[in-house]
């Protein structure tokens, strides 16, 4: 039974005497009393509210990391007086706790409160400070507030990459002293390197060394399986401009054609390869490069970027033969509205036999994927090409989840190769292009939980050519085109590229250089007609324009022989523009000079992009106002004639 025996705590009076009903009165009235003591304590203790304002202002005004010191603490504890229970508590010593609020400070409040109301009678010092935790919510009157207001430091959130994209095959930075023989990559047909040769080329510089072998393997085994019978891995270049990704990416797809069981013996030409870029003149100059060297291989290469009408590229794509629609092309260089055009108005492109999908400037071609150009293409890569619909070697299906079932039977893979100078290393955008398996070459080396960098920087910071110096030159709104004008005229800068962030200040500092005289300038922006582009382009190239003043359409991939000298005339607003626009000179290791003109109010911002994005460090070039004096008659001549040449302009048009 004692199992079942309650003992119930029934006070002091329990002398078993009292009846029932006294014993309760007499409880009641003992908690009642004690609640109006409560009360008349708390009434004493709280604060006037003007104090507690006073109070809170003064705890504000205090410093942070002001919080009191441990001996401090020690201190104020030992003022408590420990005395018997019931005492009345000093009001010297309830104000004096009362202006402290932090959490600490509550704690030594109802520490002392608890102290005075004997719960820790005689306790010594330590006692006092152990029970203090275990008491502080423990009294008090007010609502609790959960929870503390201590000023933390945001913490950083710590990047994880995938595996891939933190541990990349690392390209060597610098080309001049990583050079290798052409002959020392196994798998090249003589008739290539004799081609490489021809083209003065004597060695592969190290993106080359380095992404030419790995494709190569991925078609050891033929066109229609990867090593090992799996599909290949795609795979991501982040190289400097002007390191030589364009050849990374031109060889191994016309090695193609000297493969022993691909295009060698091919009886049919089809779609192999599928180069996209972002521009017109981009398109034009990678064709180029894939014309030259299928040059007498019987590779047909054909561009669809706009340059020829609709019609006219449609021919060059197929023809009708014996009732039948054949391929006359091998491959094919596009910019993406012109490719989805095609494929959407079954213009005789057939992408059924696509091995190789090369996305070039692939962070500008990730951030245009709004377009959906890479769905409409994967869709066209897995429709069956015409008659071989039966035939397994050519079924392709949607990439899936890798299983025994999805690789039996093996289908023909389609392998894409991302190019950029800037590659972003944001996972979830990349996770847009489908990559299987990805395999990183790169010259920058992220860790593995390496810091994000502000919005709009870039990650991790990114690869300069190793020729380039860059300056910044201070400059104030009325004495940019003088600038200019002197960095031509007296320095000698010849020839300079130089960009502005609208076609409206290309065009009118196009004119004021005109009117101004002395220079042969030119502009290159969407103003004039893709023809007028390209032959400003060669005029530049040949030395013609000893000036080129353009918008950012010349600021990616553009390979300009023999640029010396880039201005920024206005200064770029993100990192990566900067760096394509700079990278058009220091190419192919050679040197080159990197002008920024920057105000005052953007000095800050814009030395702090920079240094985040990895430059190995910004100089600044100042130019005395006695080396502008001698031109400013003319040019305040100039700004006038300016100003009647913008009026007719605006009237004419
Ligand atoms: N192995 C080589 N030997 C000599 N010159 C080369 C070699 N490879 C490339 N080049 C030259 O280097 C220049 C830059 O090459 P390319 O245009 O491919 O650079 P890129 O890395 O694509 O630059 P960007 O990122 O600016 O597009 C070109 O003029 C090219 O002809």
């Amino acid at each position: 039974m004692s199992l079942f025996l309650v003992n119930r705590y029934l006070a002091e009076e329990e002398d078993g005497s009292a009846s029932k009903e006294t014993r309760s009165q007499l409880l009641l009235a003992k908690l009642q009393q004690k609640a109006k003591e409560k009360q008349q304590r708390s009434l004493m203790e709280r604060p006037s509210k003007g104090q507690t304002s006073q109070q809170q202002k003064r705890k504000k005004r205090k410093p942070e990391g002001s919080h009191e010191s441990p001996q401090h603490k020690k201190r104020k504890t030992q003022a408590v007086p420990l005395c018997a229970p019931d005492s009345d508590i000093p009001n010297k010593l309830v104000k004096k706790k009362k202006t402290h609020e932090s959490a600490k400070d509550r704690a030594m409040t109802t520490e002392t409160e608890e102290v005075e109301q004997g719960t820790n009678p005689g306790g010594d010092e330590a006692e006092v400070e152990k029970d203090t935790s275990k008491q502080t919510n423990a009294v008090s009157t007010e609502f609790t507030v959960l929870g503390g207001f201590e000023n933390k430091a945001i913490q950083k959130v710590h990047r994880v990459l995938p595996q891939w994209l933190a541990q990349p095959d690392v390209i060597h930075k610098d080309i001049k002293s990583n050079l290798v023989p052409i002959a020392s990559i196994t798998g090249l047909a003589p008739q290539l390197i004799r081609k490489l040769q021809n083209n003065g080329i004597q060695h592969f510089f190290p993106v080359q060394a380095e992404v030419i072998p790995a494709i190569l393997e991925s078609t050891e085994q033929g066109l229609l399986v990867g090593r090992g019978g799996y599909k290949p891995r795609d795979i991501c270049v982040s190289a400097p401009t002007g390191s030589g990704k364009t050849l990374a990416f031109v060889i191994p797809v016309i090695q193609m054609r000297f493969h022993p069981q691909a295009l060698m013996e091919r009886v049919v030409c089809e779609v192999r390869a599928l180069a996209v870029l972002p521009t017109k003149e981009l398109a034009q100059q990678v064709c180029t490069v894939f014309t030259s060297y299928a040059e007498g291989t019987g590779l047909k290469v054909v561009m669809l970027a706009g340059q020829k009408s609709f019609a006219a590229e449609q021919t060059s794509l197929s023809e009708l033969r014996g009732g039948r629609r054949r391929s006359l092309a091998d491959i094919v260089v596009a910019t993406p509205g012109r490719l989805v055009d095609h494929i959407n108005k079954n213009s005789g492109l057939c992408l059924g036999h696509l091995r190789f999908l090369v996305m070039d400037e692939a962070d500008r071609m990730v951030d245009s994927m709004h377009q959906l150009w890479l769905s409409h293409v994967v869709k066209a890569v897995h429709t069956p090409p015409n008659g071989a619909e039966g035939r397994a070697i050519f079924r392709r299906t949607e990439p899936v989840h890798v299983t025994a079932a999805s690789l039996s039977p093996p289908q023909m893979p389609l392998q894409k190769l991302l190019f950029s100078a800037t590659l972003t290393q944001n996972p979830e955008k990349l996770q847009q292009l489908g990559l299987h398996q990805p395999r990183l070459f790169s010259s920058i080396h992220a860790q593995p939980n390496s810091t994000p960098a502000a919005p709009g920087l870039a990650p991790d910071g990114f690869d300069f050519p190793q020729g380039l110096t860059e300056y910044y030159v201070p400059c104030t709104l009325s004495n940019k085109p003088l600038l200019i004008l002197h960095f031509i005229l007296r320095m000698k800068l010849i020839p300079i590229l130089c960009f502005t962030n609208s076609r409206e200040t290309a065009h009118r500092l196009f004119l004021l250089v005109q009117l101004f005289g002395g220079v042969h300038a030119a502009e290159f922006s969407s103003r004039l007609s893709p023809g007028d582009r390209k032959k400003t382009l060669k005029e530049f190239e040949q030395g013609k324009v000893q000036l080129l003043i353009s918008t950012d359409a010349a600021a990616r991939g553009i390979d300009i022989n023999g640029v010396k000298c880039v201005v920024n005339y206005d200064a770029p607003q993100f990192v990566r523009t900067y760096i394509h626009r700079i990278g058009r000179t220091a190419r192919a290791g050679k040197s080159g000079l990197a002008f920024t003109f920057l105000f005052r109010v953007q000095e800050k911002r814009f030395l702090q992009m920079v240094q985040q994005a990895g430059s190995p460090g910004i100089q600044k070039q100042l130019i005395k106002p006695q080396s502008l004096q001698s031109m400013e008659a003319r040019y305040e001549q100039t700004l006038q004639e300016l100003a009647s040449v913008l009026k007719d302009e605006k009237a004419k048009y």
